[in-house]
């Protein structure tokens, strides 16, 4: 096979607006490896719910960060994640965790633990890798080749997260939403932000094939250039 070089790319952005289903669609094309960051700050915050660490209590998280061995596997097509050996890819997107998870990933000691763990997998990802997140172009992978901002409405983003999450009001999924992009943008260590070198993307006229084939075409691009 033709050796491709590997190739970084970085897409941040707000909850709800593609990050996850486009990143991942990308890799399995490209044939890239994949990691979910938000899974991993969803682990460390099952574990500390779990565990009964006050989640209140920024210096009982601190202290309990460097405790839970979390595991990602970085293949596109079949993502994974455990917490000491314990597979919770469905225990980490219960409600519980969703409500407690921008206080546990606010926690200095914790980012720099969860930034050490992508950095090393980012590295030993040999054809290249997408990471999505909301500080991977600013802080976790500033070299990265190519950083993407994905955006869509607030209506938007609420009006597919009902649609995933049977059932659900469309105003509260909105608000919260909303409410969870302030705490991640609002917090001292690596916020919710675009990169200035980062293209943004706003999906919410965008079919999600679409947002695809537009990552795709960026991606191609910057290795052709490399
Ligand atoms: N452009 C699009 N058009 C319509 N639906 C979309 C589009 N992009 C994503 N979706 C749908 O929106 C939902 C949320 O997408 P996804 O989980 O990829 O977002 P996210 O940015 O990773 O969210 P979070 O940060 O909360 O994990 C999914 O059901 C997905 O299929
Ligand atoms: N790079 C990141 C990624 C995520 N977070 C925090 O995790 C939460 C869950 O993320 P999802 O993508 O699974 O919705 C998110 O709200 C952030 O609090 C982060 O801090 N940095």
């Amino acid at each position: 096979m033709e050796s491709v070089p590997a190739v970084i790319v970085a897409i941040d952005g707000p909850s709800g607006t593609g990050k996850s289903s486009t990143s991942k669609a990308v890799a399995a094309q490209l044939g890239l490896s994949y990691l979910d960051t938000g899974a991993q700050y969803r682990a460390i915050t099952w574990w500390m719910v779990t565990n009964g660490i006050d989640i209140d209590d920024p210096s009982a998280i601190a202290d309990a960060a460097g405790k839970p061995e979390i595991v990602s596997g970085t293949d596109p097509e079949r993502p994974t994640i455990t917490v000491d050996g314990t597979d919770v890819s469905a225990p980490i997107r219960t409600q519980e965790v969703t409500a407690r998870v921008s206080a546990v990933s606010a926690v200095p000691e914790v980012r720099t633990r969860i930034t050490e763990l992508q950095r090393s997998l980012a590295a030993a990802a040999e054809r290249g890798i997408v990471v999505e997140g909301r500080d991977i172009g600013t802080t976790v992978l500033p070299d990265a080749d190519l950083k993407i901002f994905l955006t869509a409405s607030p209506e938007a983003r609420a009006a597919r997260r009902s649609g995933e999450l049977k059932g659900a009001d469309v105003n509260a999924t909105r608000e919260a939403l909303i409410k969870r992009d302030a705490a991640d943008s609002g917090r001292k260590t690596s916020p919710l932000a675009k990169a200035d070198d980062a293209v943004e993307v706003d999906t919410t006229e965008l079919t999600l094939q679409q947002v695809i084939e537009c990552v795709v075409t960026l991606v191609e691009e910057k290795r052709a250039a490399k």
